[in-house]
């Protein structure tokens, strides 16, 4: 369904992305028929947010400018109450990282943070060993601190790893399957938020059920690449081919 979904609406998705994953992004985005825009300049992100269906604000590779940009388009959205997606990448990896995550959540109402455990770890202050843009090694309760997070900051909050945890703070679902090669190819992550942006975009009846939906597809999806691939380098290609297939 989930493909479909976003299929029927074309959503235009406006992404403050990083340029690891910018490419990968786009071209996901364009096979299931979305619009992905990636516009990061000060002096236009008022008006591509404006045009858009969605905003995503990803700080993979942040710097002063751009986060000038994710502050005055995540604004524009929340004006205009149009749905925005925070994946605060690696916010624990530097301190510079972390101010910015906390300004951005103090600053725009996030329709949904989507993160690993070692991000929500940094964005709930909690003690856990930063792997850089990786999760790296647990050891507290991710389902406590996304429910906790999510009622402070009033949106979805979704943790991803060998089992996804998505929770609006009162109702949790737990999401297993999927494949460890996720966790190789780059962009895995960051492409779940960008979908992420589309399925809200895509005015489902209940937001919550239709990311927990998205959770589960995208774990179906990388079980049916990972069938058709004989090493990493294919499954990477072979994501793209299964959202271009529809395969829910
Ligand atoms: N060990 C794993 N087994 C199965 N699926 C995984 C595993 N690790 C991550 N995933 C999946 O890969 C996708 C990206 O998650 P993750 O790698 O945690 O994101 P990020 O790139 O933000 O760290 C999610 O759909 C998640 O469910
Ligand atoms: C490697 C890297 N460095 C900065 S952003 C980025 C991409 C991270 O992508 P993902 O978190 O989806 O694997």
């Amino acid at each position: 369904m989930t493909w479909d979904t976003i299929r029927a609406k074309k959503p235009i998705v406006h992404c403050i992305t990083n340029y690891v994953v910018a490419n990968f992004t786009a071209n996901a985005l364009l096979a299931l028929h979305a619009s992905p825009i990636m516009a990061d300049e000060l002096l236009e992100v008022e008006d591509v947010t404006t045009l858009s269906d969605g905003l995503l604000l990803n700080i993979g590779t942040l710097n002063e400018r751009t986060v000038k940009s994710m502050l005055v388009a995540g604004k524009k959205a929340n004006d205009l109450h149009k749905f925005v997606v925070l994946d605060p990448v690696g916010c624990g990896a530097s301190a510079y990282r972390k101010l910015v995550t906390q300004q951005l959540v103090q600053e725009i109402q996030f329709s949904m943070i989507r993160c690993n455990a070692g991000e929500l770890a940094a964005l709930s202050n909690i003690d856990n060993m930063s792997r850089g843009v990786d999760a790296g090694d647990v050891n507290y309760n991710i389902t406590a601190a996304a429910e906790a997070l999510a009622i402070q900051y009033q949106c979805i909050v979704a943790v991803s790893g060998e089992v996804d945890i998505i929770t609006d703070g009162l109702a949790t679902s737990q999401v297993t399957g999927g494949h460890r090669w996720m966790e190789q190819v780059t962009g895995a992550g960051c492409l779940l938020s960008a979908l992420c942006v589309a399925v809200l975009a895509s005015s489902p009846a209940n937001p919550l059920q239709a990311i927990v939906a998205l959770h589960k597809d995208y774990k179906k999806m990388a079980e049916q690449a990972a069938l058709t691939s004989p090493a990493l380098g294919d499954f990477h290609y072979s994501l793209l081919n299964q959202l271009h297939l529809g395969v829910n």
